[in-house]
């Protein structure tokens, strides 16, 4: 078997998303999805000059090799851009190798391990009593866990609240960045008064999960963390920025609130530290971003050894083929924690049919042989790419900051 063709499929039916197809000579295809939210273009660009012109007539089924020549061949490796070049192809070659095997890629990677993959939904609100009301959503549609984010009195635009009741949150919402003001102080006073009003309202089973989007410093995280212990957060994520690793292990020092951290990681060495310290809890890098099934399994091998769960980030700026392959990996992973789920709109799920199922606050995986998730390219046609970029964060006296 043969690579005969392959090329990128860009389209952007509710927001843009860039999906790999691979063509053997004997007629199976796979693929894969390659989107940078804000970035989308280098990847096409990455995989269209450097990647796809070295696959032609490759052995489709050669993974491995395939993994290493693009990462070892590349030798200028790792970073968001080659990651998910790479988790594109390597997504693709598993649904076709699973496709050839007549059979659902969690049964390839070894089976299943669970029924069903528990998932976290998104409330949010541009005041506590809003953010509630979606919670309670999310409860009667029957949700085991939500993210609760709610806008901060005197913070003008915060990340992770949409902009209506039940819209979908798109951060990339602009040609060029919008630039937002963020108040630490205000911030943390007002955390803790969302999560006592929702352990109040909503008890204590409900799983609640919230993400700080890297804007603390570890001490103001360790404040933070120890400040919620008593509403026992499933997780606090993205606390601080994670290129200083040690930096959890400051907080951990200081508290026992549940951390995840890992959605802009690309590479199993972004985390190694934070895993082998025992520094975190869950870890977040996404099939597409983290070079696909082959590089992900290590890194939930190595977490696996340190009680580190996965929980992948699932928003709706990766596709539903990464969701797909996602929900055949959290089938199959022993130390599976949680899987992010923020609805994609109906437009996008038209452009990529799908069996993966979603009930009762779980996703059922499918049976097709493959990952489970297609795309129609004359409907991808008819949805083209419109820049669109993601904000850029300032602090009140001007500062750039972590957005
Ligand atoms: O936890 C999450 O889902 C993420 O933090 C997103 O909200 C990111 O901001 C987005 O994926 C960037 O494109
Ligand atoms: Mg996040």
């Amino acid at each position: 078997m043969k690579i005969e063709r392959a090329y990128t499929i860009v389209t952007a039916p509710g927001r843009n998303f860039v999906t790999l197809k691979i063509v053997t000579d004997e007629g199976t295809y796979g693929i894969g999805d390659a989107t940078l939210n804000g970035r989308e273009m280098a990847v096409v660009a990455y995989l269209e000059e450097h990647v796809i012109p070295a696959l032609i007539g490759r052995d489709p089924q050669r993974i491995e090799d395939i993994w290493h020549y693009l990462y070892r061949g590349a030798y200028w490796r790792r970073g968001p851009v080659t990651m998910s070049a790479i988790g594109a192809v390597d997504m693709a070659l598993w649904d076709i190798k699973a496709k050839v095997a007549g059979m659902p890629l969690y049964q390839l990677l070894g089976g299943k391990s669970r029924e069903r993959v528990m998932v976290y939904g998104h409330a949010t609100g541009k005041d506590i009593e809003a953010c509630l009301d979606e919670v309670a959503r999310h409860v009667e549609e029957g949700y085991r866990a939500v993210r609760v984010q709610a806008g901060v009195p005197g913070i003008a635009s915060i990340y992770g609240v949409a902009k209506k009741p039940g819209e979908r949150y798109e951060p990339a919402d602009a040609e060029l960045p919008a630039e937002h003001v963020w108040n630490t102080a205000k911030y943390l006073n007002h955390a803790p008064k969302l999560f006592a009003a929702v352990r109040e309202r909503f008890g204590d089973d409900l799983h609640v999960l919230h993400d700080v989007h890297h804007r603390l410093t570890p001490i103001e995280a360790a404040r933070l963390g120890k400040e919620v212990e008593p509403f026992n957060l499933f997780w606090l994520e993205d606390c601080v920025p994670a290129e200083n690793q040690e930096s959890f292990g400051l907080i951990r020092q200081h508290t026992t609130t549940p951390l995840a951290v890992g959605e802009v990681f690309n590479s199993l060495y972004d985390a190694k530290a934070l895993i082998e310290n025992q520094w975190i809890d869950y870890i977040r890098a996404p099939l597409t971003h983290a070079g696909g099934i082959t590089h992900v399994r290590r890194l939930a091998d190595l977490a696996g050894l340190y009680h580190v769960r996965t929980g992948f980030h699932g928003p709706t700026d990766l596709s539903p083929v990464c969701l797909g392959a996602a929900i055949h990996f959290d089938t199959w992973v022993p130390n599976f924690g949680i899987q992010e789920y923020m609805p994609h709109e109906a437009v996008t799920d038209e452009v990529f049919p799908h069996d993966y199922r979603f009930e009762d606050g779980h996703f059922l995986v499918g049976e097709t042989p493959g990952h489970g998730v297609d795309i129609d390219e004359e409907k991808a046609r008819k949805y083209p790419y419109r820049r669109a970029s993601l904000p850029v964060n300032r602090l009140e006296d001007g500062t750039l900051w972590h957005w």
